[in-house]
């Protein structure tokens, strides 16, 4: 059977989902409470930055395949499956993350149903919330038998999410009866061919392995970032401890990346949503150490800070900081909680003259700090800096040639907060490199 699939929040997640899925040959419609995001869209036009996203969606709009709206009534209406990719933020001033969007979207959505449908929750949320909304639905629809929930965690990582969607490392299908599976083995089949690991299990498992994966993920990089404060205390280098680390195997390179920590819309408010969830069930001890996992994450940010001062001679007042970075990591314009912006703000804060340039994320972060200068190039941003921090690791920095922005700067001084610059170049340059976790 051909799906009609309709795809409920276009955001990061969703909108790279309804893209690619017509990419597949599916009928896609996406819906969005945002009529902004919805007209850009419609126009095949990506409101964010997410590489090799717009060709797919400007193809698939022009075939006619992938569309988009803002009324449930159209989404109910065409879908056969529809697929829940709303946010789900941690909640204001608290840990817990707040579910009130998927909630919203079932409340609108399900009376809306008057044909069979399956219901599939991509977004992120607490464990349990998925059998609370499938009580829920059989209460909201006309016909309880027509519609059946599904939760399919999505683990795509901003800036390579085309790539990811296509080839998953895993899908994960926490589902209730075969027919549901079916469905979702249908629709996923180009694929699983590809040879992609199908997890089928229950609600509560599928939701778990979401936020384990995330933590485990954070609780990777706070470890090699307390690896890096040991590294400081004694002279070592943390690349190649990680380096080292990380030819075994059992342990692996990736997430060993020490440096200014984790950010973004997801593994700091899933950590943290998770410890919040562990606490209602009762459980709170079982996650404790994940506080630990956030509280190293966020003294990244203060060493980056204090490493600054110490560069600056604790004298903030009239100096210049180049900041190189908004993003919360490359290859995106995504600024939700960036390491980047919150060391900008800081030093801000702390009386000096910041000057930012982001490749793609200026104007996002303009509209959320709008009292930092921003620079329309790294020249712009170095003119007459005391100091350049290295804060997202955006290959068009890692290229810089330091004689050349030497010229520029009023002090040759570089705080690289990524530890992947060059140092031997900077430093052959004339330059005071300093590294977190290396000299
Ligand atoms: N960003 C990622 O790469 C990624 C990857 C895996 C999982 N996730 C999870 O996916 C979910 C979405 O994340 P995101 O980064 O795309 O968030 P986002 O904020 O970019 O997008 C969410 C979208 O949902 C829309 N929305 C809110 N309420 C709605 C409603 N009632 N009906 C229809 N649309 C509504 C918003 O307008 C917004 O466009 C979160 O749970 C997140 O944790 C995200
Ligand atoms: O060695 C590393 C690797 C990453 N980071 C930082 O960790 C953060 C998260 O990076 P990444 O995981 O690549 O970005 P996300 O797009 O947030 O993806 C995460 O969050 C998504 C949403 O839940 C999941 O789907 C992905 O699997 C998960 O990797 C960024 O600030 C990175 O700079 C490091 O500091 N060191």
């Amino acid at each position: 059977m051909t799906y009609r699939i309709t795809v409920i929040g276009t955001g990061y997640l969703g909108a790279t989902h309804a893209a690619c899925l017509a990419e597949l040959g599916y009928e896609v419609l996406g819906m969005d409470v945002d009529p902004a995001k919805v007209a850009a869209l419609s126009e095949g036009r990506v409101p964010f930055f997410e590489p090799e996203l717009e060709p797919l969606l400007r193809k698939n709009v022009e075939s006619g395949r992938l569309r988009f709206t803002t009324s449930y009534d159209e989404v109910a209406e065409f879908g056969d499956v529809h697929l829940i990719c709303v946010g789900t933020p941690q909640r204001d001033g608290e840990y817990a993350a707040d579910t009130s969007y998927v909630e919203a979207a079932i409340e609108e959505l399900v009376p809306r149903i008057r044909k069979p449908a399956l219901i599939v929750g991509e977004s992120t949320v607490p464990v349990g919330t998925a059998s609370r909304l499938a009580d829920r639905i059989a209460e909201l629809a006309a016909d309880p038998s027509q519609v059946e929930l599904a939760w399919s965690p999505e683990f795509t990582r901003e800036g390579f999410a085309v790539e990811e969607f296509m080839r998953p490392a895993r899908l994960v299908f926490g589902v209730r009866s075969e027919r549901a599976e079916k469905i979702l083995r249908e629709i996923f089949a180009p694929i699983i061919e590809r040879g992609t690991p199908v997890v089928v299990c229950d609600y509560a498992t599928a939701e778990l392995v979401k936020t384990a994966a995330n933590s485990f993920l954070a609780t990777k990089i706070s470890y090699i970032n307390t690896m890096a404060e040991l590294c400081d205390a004694t002279g070592a280098d943390v690349t190649l401890l990680a380096d080292a680390l990380g030819y075994d195997d059992r342990i692996g390179r990736k997430f060993l990346d020490a440096g200014l920590g984790y950010g973004g819309g997801c593994l700091p408010k899933d950590l943290r949503g998770f410890m919040a969830r562990a606490g209602e069930l009762g459980v709170e001890e079982a996650l404790t150490f994940l506080r630990e996992v956030d509280a190293i994450n966020m003294r990244r940010r203060q060493r980056v800070v204090d490493v600054a001062g110490e560069l600056l001679g604790n004298q903030w007042i009239g100096k210049r900081v180049a900041v190189l970075g908004a993003a919360f990591k490359p290859n995106t314009d995504d600024i939700r909680d960036s390491p980047a912006l919150n060391v900008a703000g800081r030093i801000h804060l702390h009386g000096a003259l910041v000057s930012v340039y982001d490749p793609k994320a200026n104007e996002n972060a303009r509209r959320v700090f709008p009292t930092l200068r921003y620079a329309d190039s790294v020249m712009d941003a170095c003119r007459g800096a005391h100091l350049v921090l290295h804060l997202t690791a955006w290959q068009e920095f890692r290229e810089l040639d330091p004689a050349v922005l030497g010229e520029v700067v009023a002090e040759r001084q570089v705080l690289d907060a990524q530890n992947c610059l060059d140092r031997d170049t900077w430093r052959a340059a004339g330059w005071t490199y300093r590294g977190l976790g290396r000299r």
